[in-house]
């Protein structure tokens, strides 16, 4: 979920708008999360804040507009950024340039060499930790080979890359510093003078004035500008044998004539590379396959990794954004077309395609007056570009929006699934980074293994791709090895229906284990043994794999990815299509549902639970067709299990049977506990049970599962959790330890289930705290107080639970709502039409109320006085004008009078609060009756302390 948030809040920032960037507030309300996840994750990604953000946009607009304009006064440059947009004040202008470093003038002093290589090589090639990683070894030998570099060939069908790869063996031996920095790279392509050989050497190796007819001046030849650099002839099988005896001459001895030149040597010293297309075999390479040691294949694309293919696509999409600088939306099945058709002019090809693809939607773009370039699945684009590919038949990509950006290559990485052992080692990083013991990583991982399986199983990550199109993903080879092992699984177990889709994940696997096998790179699979153990037929299967692989590939596949095999052959041969036995739909106000389903989701690692939310305004005929209309997609024996929670989606149930036939049961209660056992019951129903729907109904709403419902108290009182164990003195500490790490700031309070008093206490702190949950070995069973469980360790999903529910407090969303930019202090008003004033632009313009609560504000006033307490006002509008909730405090420096009778403030306080946020009232004003905390708030240095003070329990 995290991840996804990441995405999220990366992908809104870069489609904001220059002028208004989006604050952290704004982006937490569009994605319906909070507005600290959103501060955290900026943070952590290095995201300025939108203040910071605004600046560097007029910064950089300041930069343009001064470019064309040296000489622009402050006056004329506000006058050009408003006319562009930006809103911005005459001083913050003022300010800007007079704290911007020149940002026109050139440094004074030349500037010192920054460290390290300032040009990237061969990580700028896809494939560079992949299908190219032996031959830039290959590359870097060569270049590195004392004293000037091993003349080296380069050979690949045309479009793998040649040239390119060229360009970077140069980069990569400027960094090295083998090459001076502005040493020459001279490129030659042999066959653009396949039909005159003479030019060719005289363009080569320059020529005497005299040489030939029209020889009328000395020339220089190429090899003599690219001395000391780099001499890279491309189709060099054209070289005439003439041609080629001279360039041999050049690299054994460094010596050469111009055509036409007596017996004067010449001297030049060069790197030297060559490229062909030809076959290695080929009776045209034959002198140079003796003279030239270094030969290095690049490998076609129909070889190359399917997540490099996917890559190389997103790339040249990407560059396709940058150069038109639009946005260019590309639909998911025209990236996997791109993937799985065939190239004969490899990634040349699919790059010319790709532009092609962008320039026709460009002129749509023009036509359309749309401001971004859209590739959409259309016929035309099917006839002319993947005639002989099935429609639908690739991995599972998802639409694809490209923002256009200043830099060439992205880092984007595309969104199909990553293997298990990316996933691994990622995992196995992020846990060694927290300080966690090997013994609990391996658990921990071995869970994130199986929960990783569970996604395959519910078909999270990939569509189906039919067996005959495997090729195009892994290669002939590895196809044709899952085919086979395909057809000795059927004949063992003739009678079950095999899951052809982890066929897919497992030849998928394969082909990036064989991969990383031959790059000697490490396989993380800690639990081995309890494999061999617990799946022992699966794991026979996997070593016959194993040893066809070793026969067909000549490679021994190590036991931890025997390991591996054998869990994809456990889910392979586990399919049943138990997951459509039942349905679970959560229908709920608000936006409880999506929340509550996203959670569930991310505990459980299952994504079949929907999430229907109902807004409060919206009329229920209106959710109970969309219901209706997501029932009508079930097979007609699926039942559905809804939970609703409240009112009229009671009869939810009801009205989707009558009107669908499909047998429906309904719980009206929604509770995240409830949805989790309804997921995990249907998950392990057997079904060969007709009943599953009843039996998991039932089971539910029997009052044994009532006790362990989840009770969240709304009450404002400080949070704690009780730890408890037989004596107090043993788990309960440890439990306590485990709290103390995870939740610093949380009170937990030890307690031993022994104690003859132990209610009584449990009921006195009741009173004071909130008491979130107990925590322990034993169920103390205390009336809706939530129990938790502890056996010997903490869970994953036990520390969501407790996660769930420390988020769930209320004063989280009282500090919620308050910001920082709304607590004035120390105030100089001098009348409430001053303070209501100014309160009401803040909040109209930064988008909180509409203009109509300023009215409603004032009607009110008039009405009688809202003179509160304390020397408090409390002024209010109504809650149907309100955008967004807030509450604005002024503190004043001198009180001034309120409602013409003699009652004077000195802190007002103006709620402007949606409806469904009226509890944050109630607690507003209990804190606004203690004389203690109020004064409390007067006395408060800063904002922030005053928000502290305000939410302190
Ligand atoms: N590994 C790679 N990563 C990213 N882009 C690549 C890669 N290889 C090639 N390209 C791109 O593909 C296109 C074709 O590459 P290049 O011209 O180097 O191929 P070539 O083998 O020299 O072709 P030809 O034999 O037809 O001259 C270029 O635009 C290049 O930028």
């Amino acid at each position: 979920m995290l991840e996804n948030n990441r995405e999220k809040i990366t992908q809104l920032i870069q489609n904001e708008s220059i002028y208004s960037p989006l604050n952290d507030e704004k982006i937490a309300e569009s994605l319906s999360i909070y507005r600290e996840t959103v501060t955290g994750i900026r943070k952590e990604l290095n995201i300025p804040n939108s203040r910071e953000r605004k600046k560097q946009n007029i910064q950089l607009a300041i930069q343009t507009i001064k470019q064309s304009n040296p000489q622009i006064t402050t006056g004329q440059l506000l006058d050009k950024l408003s006319e562009e947009g930006f809103q911005v004040s005459r001083n913050y202008i003022a300010d800007l340039i007079n704290n911007t470093v020149n940002i026109n003038k050139k440094p004074d002093r030349p500037q010192a060499p920054l460290a390290g290589p300032k040009i990237t090589d061969f990580s700028k090639l896809t494939g560079f930790d992949g299908s190219l990683t032996k031959n830039i070894q290959q590359a870097k030998a060569a270049m590195l080979y004392p004293p000037f570099g091993l003349p080296t060939l380069i050979i690949g069908d045309s479009g793998t890359g040649k040239s390119m790869f060229a360009e970077c063996m140069y980069q990569y031996a400027v960094n090295q510093k083998v090459l001076a920095a502005n040493a020459p790279f001279v490129a030659l392509n042999c066959a653009d003078y396949g039909d005159n050989p003479q030019l060719l050497l005289s363009i080569l190796y320059g020529h005497k004035k005299g040489a030939f007819t029209g020889a009328d001046q000395d020339t220089e030849g190429l090899v003599e500008r690219a001395h000391k650099g780099i001499l890279f002839l491309d189709e060099i099988h054209r070289l005439p044998p003439k041609g080629q005896e001279i360039l041999f001459s050049i690299l054994d001895k460094g010596q050469f004539r111009r055509l036409g030149e007596g017996n004067m040597t010449r001297k030049t010293q060069v790197f030297f590379i060559g490229a062909t297309t030809e076959n290695i075999e080929s009776s045209f390479l034959l002198t140079f396959r003796r003279r030239i040691p270094m030969i290095i294949e690049l490998p076609p694309l129909k070889e190359r990794p399917v997540r490099e293919k996917a890559q190389l696509i997103y790339d040249f999409f990407q560059e396709e954004a940058n150069r038109t600088k639009c946005r260019i939306l590309v639909n998911r099945k025209i990236l996997s077309s791109f993937t799985i058709k065939e190239y004969p002019g490899n990634i040349g090809q699919l790059k010319s395609e790709i532009q092609v693809t962008c320039a026709n939607a460009y002129v749509e773009k023009i036509n359309s007056g749309k401001n971004e370039i859209i590739i959409d699945f259309s016929e035309l684009l099917y006839n002319t570009l993947f005639q002989n590919i099935e429609r639908n038949s690739a991995i599972a990509f998802q639409d694809a929006l490209f923002v256009p950006l200043n830099t060439t290559k992205t880092q984007q990485k595309y969104p199909i699934f990553e293997d298990i052992y990316v996933k691994v080692e990622k995992k196995y990083q992020e846990l060694k980074k927290m300080n966690i013991s090997t013994v609990e990583i391996e658990k921990i991982i071995w869970n994130f293994i199986l929960n990783n399986f569970d996604l395959i199983r519910a078909g999270a990550e990939a569509r189906t791709l039919p067996l005959t199109e495997l090729k195009y993903l892994v290669g002939d080879s590895i196809s044709r090895m899952t085919d086979s092992f395909y057809a000795v699984i059927r004949q063992q177990y003739p009678d079950l229906s095999i899951n052809e889709k982890v066929l897919v994940y497992l030849a998928i696997h394969l082909d990036e284990a064989l991969k990383r096998i031959k790059q000697n790179q490490e396989i993380v699979n800690p639990n081995i043994l309890h494999i061999k153990e617990s799946f022992k037929n699966e794991f026979e299967l996997a070593l016959q794999l194993a040893e066809q692989v070793e026969k067909q590939e000549n490679i021994r596949l190590p036991e931890g990815e025997i390991g591996f095999i054998a869990i994809y052959i456990k889910e392979m041969l586990q399919f049943t299509n138990k997951k459509n036995e039942v349905e679970i739909i959560t229908v709920c106000h608000g936006k409880i549902a999506s929340e509550m389903i996203a959670i569930v989701n991310h505990l459980m690692g299952v994504n079949f639970p929907i999430a229907v939310d109902m807004p409060f305004n919206e009329n229920p005929a209106k959710t109970f067709k969309k219901v209706v209309e997501i029932a009508k997609t079930f097979e007609k024996d699926t039942g559905i299990l809804f939970f609703v929670d409240m009112g009229s989606l009671a009869n939810i149930g009801e009205i989707v049977h009558n009107q669908t036939g499909l047998k429906t049961r309904t719980i009206d209660r929604v509770d995240i506990v409830s949805v989790m056992e309804a997921v995990r019951k249907v998950y392990i129903a057997d079904d060969r049970s007709e009943e599953i729907l009843d039996d998991v109904y039932y089971d539910l709403i029997h009052p044994r599962h009532l006790c362990s419902m989840i009770s969240i108290d709304h009450s404002y009182k400080k949070p704690v959790i009780l730890c408890t164990c037989l004596t107090g003195r043993g788990i309960a500490l440890k439990i306590k330890e485990l709290l103390a790490e995870y939740y610093p700031d949380l009170k937990t309070m030890v307690l031993s289930v022994m104690d003859e008093e132990l209610k009584q206490k449990i009921n006195i702190i009741n009173q004071q705290y909130n008491i979130l949950a107990i925590i322990g070995t034993i169920n103390p069973r205390i009336h809706n107080i939530n129990f938790i469980p502890f056996e010997t360790d903490f869970s994953k999903d036990k520390k969501m639970l407790v996660d769930y529910l420390v988020k769930q407090q209320k004063g989280n969303s009282l500090k919620k709502i308050l910001d920082e930019d709304f607590i004035f202090l120390h105030s100089k008003y001098k009348n409430k039409q001053e303070v209501l004033e100014a309160i009401g632009s803040a909040l109209f313009n930064k988008g909180y109320i509409k203009s109509e609560f300023l009215q409603s504000l004032f009607t009110r006033e008039e009405m009688s006085s809202t003179c509160f307490k304390n020397g408090i006002a409390i002024p209010h509008g109504l809650p149907v004008f309100v955008e967004r909730s807030a509450i604005v405090f002024v503190q004043l420096q001198q009180p001034i009078e309120w409602d013409g009778q003699k009652n004077k403030v000195v802190l007002i306080c103006l709620p402007a609060i949606k409806s469904n946020d009226v509890d944050v009232i109630n607690e507003m004003f209990r804190i606004l009756k203690d004389k203690t905390r109020v004064d409390q708030l007067l006395k408060a240095a800063d904002q922030h302390a005053f928000i502290e003070t305000l939410c302190s329990p």
